[in-house]
């Protein structure tokens, strides 16, 4: 047995009060590590240290900053195959999605480096005689980020790398089923030279750590990717404490096929943002709303193609999809598969596969026939599953695409000019995809959605700025 993996708290490894297992889905026999869960006591001195380092670190300026970031992106580059696959082997994702999302994380962390340096600002002349004014952009202090599992080195690099390039400090808690990820990523920033307490891993449950993250009167903000029900009770207890939220959450997002798209650009967009990373992604192609007249060559060509991918463990070459990344997370698919049948729908694939490794393998799925006021196509699923609606002409694709409790992100499959802007310009959603999956991001433009999928503002790119800092305006006489 490997040494038990630690919290990182003051720039000092701890144990915290007990051991979690880390285990691979695609193959339960293989134990990963022993990995600290930490208690709300070491929230308490996370965030203690992180107040305390915080005055000294932000004299140093932004050069320094961009230093200590530059060097983190370097390091998670060299050690892109290490870090993916260990990606891999405790999310689920196949190695070269583990390894790309690794080098994703690599370039966010050097993006926010350049940013470092270009914190906005603005000198005005003020409306009384010989006054000046000046709007500064000042960091919150100390940030609370809680992350999923799914990007386990993207999402906490998107929050982690601005959070420290407009000079806050940092505790984060990784998901339970990822901690080896977040622990590599901690050891990177450690060994950088990051002072003791300005970033701060603290493992462990989200009931525990989480929650003490959320209630601890020193952290400033927090910023959480996560469900729709976990995402509400750290809004209602972070307002309690005044507390700035940003808060990423879930998506339906629908997949518009209209009657002249390219069958088979719709098909591999579609094949790809409903199925790929086991369709663990909160911008998967979840409804796949199809236009009468191309539904039929639509759901043959994809069923056929669906039916080929080769779902198999997340290090092996020839694997296409990976196994689903935990037993709760298969055990909800498999309930909405059943729910697809029971709503009236025909199911094509979604059942469990047995491979030569125990793990949590499962086909992907089609549910024909659905309606967009089913279940399945209201409730976000998070597994290799979409529900396929079937729609008379663009007016009807845009209200469906738009009837959702959820708007992150929405795509349209078209040759025509006229109906990709107009629905650029309908979709009720953050994010919109013309003739590409509604999954698969830029990582130095703004990431976020409306309505249920988002709270606060954006992440990602230069709009990071808005959450990591708050405006100051200075006036001055000088006589
Ligand atoms: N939008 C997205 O990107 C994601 C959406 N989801 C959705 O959520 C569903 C469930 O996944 P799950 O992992 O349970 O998602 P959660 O929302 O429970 O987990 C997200 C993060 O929040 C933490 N957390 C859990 N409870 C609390 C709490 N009370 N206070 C503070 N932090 C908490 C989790 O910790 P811990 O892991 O220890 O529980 C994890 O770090 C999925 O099926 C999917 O629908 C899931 C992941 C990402
Ligand atoms: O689609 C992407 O690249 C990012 C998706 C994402 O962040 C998520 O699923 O949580």
């Amino acid at each position: 047995m490997t040494e038990p993996h630690l919290n990182l708290i003051d720039g000092t490894w701890l144990p915290g009060d007990h051991l979690t297992e880390n285990r691979n889905p695609s193959d339960l026999s293989d134990l990963i590590g022993l990995y600290a869960a930490g208690t709300a006591a070491d929230v308490d001195r996370a965030t203690a240290a992180a107040t305390a380092v915080l005055p000294g670190w932000q004299r140093q300026g932004p050069q320094v900053r961009a230093d200590l970031l530059e060097r983190i992106a370097t390091q998670i580059e060299a050690r892109a195959a290490e870090i993916g696959t260990m990606l891999a082997r405790e999310e689920g994702k196949i190695l070269p999605e583990a390894i790309a999302e690794t080098r994703r994380a690599a370039q966010i962390f050097r993006f926010y480096a350049g940013e470092a340096l270009r914190i906005p600002g603005e000198a005005l002349a003020s409306v009384r005689p010989g006054v000046d004014v000046e709007v500064t952009r000042e960091p919150l202090g100390v940030v609370g980020l809680i992350t999923p599992w799914n990007f386990p080195i993207a999402i906490p690099a998107w929050k982690i790398a601005p959070a420290l390039a407009y000079g806050n400090a940092v505790v984060m808690k990784p998901a339970d089923l990822v901690p080896g990820t977040a622990h590599l990523l901690a050891q990177i920033i450690h060994d950088a030279g990051c002072p003791a307490g300005l970033f701060n891993l603290v493992m462990g449950p989200g009931s525990v750590v989480g929650q003490a993250i959320v209630e601890n009167p020193g952290i400033a903000a927090l910023s959480f990717t996560g469900s729709v029900q976990t995402g509400r009770a750290i809004a209602r207890a972070g307002l309690e404490g005044m507390k700035k939220l940003q808060l990423e959450m879930g998506g339906k997002n629908p997949m518009v096929v209209l009657d002249d798209a390219d069958l088979e650009v719709a098909v591999a967009a579609s094949l790809n943002g409903a199925f790929f990373s086991t369709g663990q992604r909160c911008t998967a192609s979840s409804r796949l709303i199809v236009q009468a007249g191309i539904h039929d060559a639509f759901v043959t060509e994809l069923g056929r193609q669906m039916q080929a991918l080769r779902v198999g463990p997340a290090l092996e070459a020839a694997s296409q999809i990976g196994p689903v990344a935990s037993a709760a997370q298969l055990q909800g698919n498999l309930r909405y598969v059943d729910l697809a049948r029971s709503e009236g729908c025909e199911v094509i694939g979604g059942e469990v596969l047995t491979l030569p490794t125990e793990g949590h393998f499962q086909r992907p799925a089609l549910f024909l026939n659905a309606t967009n006021q089913m279940r399945v196509a209201r409730e976000e699923i998070f597994g290799p599953c979409a529900a396929v609606i079937r729609v008379q002409d663009f007016d009807e694709a845009l209200t469906v695409a738009n009837d959702s409790p959820f708007g992150l992100s929405a795509g349209i499959c078209t040759t025509s000019l006229r109906h990709a802007r107009n629905f650029r310009r309908g979709a009720r959603a953050g994010m919109v995809m013309v003739n590409l999956p509604t999954a698969g991001v830029d990582y130095h433009v703004p990431f976020g959605g409306t309505k249920g999928s988002s709270y606060g503002s954006r992440e990602q790119g230069r709009h990071a700025v808005e959450f990591y800092t708050t405006v100051k305006t200075a006036y001055g006489f000088a006589g």
